[in-house]
């Protein structure tokens, strides 16, 4: 059984905006997979429907076995402790530390008094810091966010993501603000969270070598629809144009010898 399934997912932004228009396919366990398409394609969309940030306006999405529409405001609260999130502007919280950070990440375990009052085990607190190191953080734990760079930043993203223990990630083009450098530290630890800890990856990205380099699968969006679904072999630039449309021009450049079709 897949781990994640989506069936004709549409959504509707009021009664005009189509952003996402029968959307279905599916993604195994363990798979590291990146969406691409134009701006305004519904990449983030499609990846806030899954954990129901946005509700879809029809269709089925099925998560390790669960219908994750039909589901409670507290089961939802326990399938997002599953499914962990990553944003291009990180989402953290600036005045606190990196450690405090990280450990919001287990607030979807507790109840609302113990979150205020910021009550974690001693094994949360372990945890936490063992995610901190893999991700080289060992030397801001109790740095404030907002002394940090992006690629720190978007590292403290993806240490309160794993903290959950989440069985997936959703990265909402996670090195969108990040310099060549710091993007290639974060896609590298993302690849290793996938191939080292076995959580599957989804990951919006604007740019089509990063997502050529890293993914075992592309799944191309244009105008709400998948257009592409496959290796990154099969990602010819004719299947790029098809993609991007009229701004594929460069793109396809990019593309070098590999697959250039
Ligand atoms: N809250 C909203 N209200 C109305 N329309 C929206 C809303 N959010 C997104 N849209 C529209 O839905 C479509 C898909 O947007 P979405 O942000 O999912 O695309 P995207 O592929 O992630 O774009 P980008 O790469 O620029 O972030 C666009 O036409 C957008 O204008």
């Amino acid at each position: 059984m897949a781990l994640l399934e989506l069936k004709n997912v549409t959504k509707y932004y009021g009664k005009e905006t189509l952003a996402l228009s029968n959307i279905s396919f599916s993604v195994e366990a363990g798979e590291f997979v990146t969406v691409i398409g134009p701006s305004g394609a519904g990449k983030s969309t499609l990846l806030r429907c899954i954990n129901r940030l946005i509700e879809p306006s029809s269709g089925e999405i099925t998560f390790h076995g669960v219908n994750t529409l039909k589901l409670s405001q507290n089961e939802l609260r326990k399938l997002r402790t599953q499914i962990g999130m990553i944003f291009q502007h990180y989402n953290l919280v600036d005045r606190l530390t990196v450690i405090e950070n990280v450990l919001h990440g287990r607030l979807g375990y507790k109840s609302t008094l113990a979150g205020v009052l910021g009550r974690y085990s001693q094994e949360e607190k372990n945890r936490a810091f063992r995610i901190i190191e893999i991700l080289g953080l060992h030397d801001q734990v109790y740095k404030r966010c907002d002394q940090l760079s992006g690629g720190q930043k978007q590292r403290v993203g993806i240490a309160r993501a794993l903290v959950q223990n989440p069985k997936m990630i959703l990265c909402d083009e996670p090195i969108a603000s990040l310099d060549p450098n710091a993007s290639k530290i974060i896609m590298d630890h993302l690849k290793r969270i996938c191939t080292e800890m076995k959580i599957t990856v989804i990951v919006n990205l604007h740019q089509v070598q990063v997502a050529l380099k890293y993914t075992d699968r592309i799944i191309g969006i244009n105008k709400g629809r998948v257009v592409f679904d496959g290796s990154p072999e099969g990602l010819t630039s004719e299947q790029i144009h098809v993609i991007y449309g009229t701004e594929s021009g460069d793109l396809i450049t990019d593309l070098g010898e590999k697959n250039a079709g």
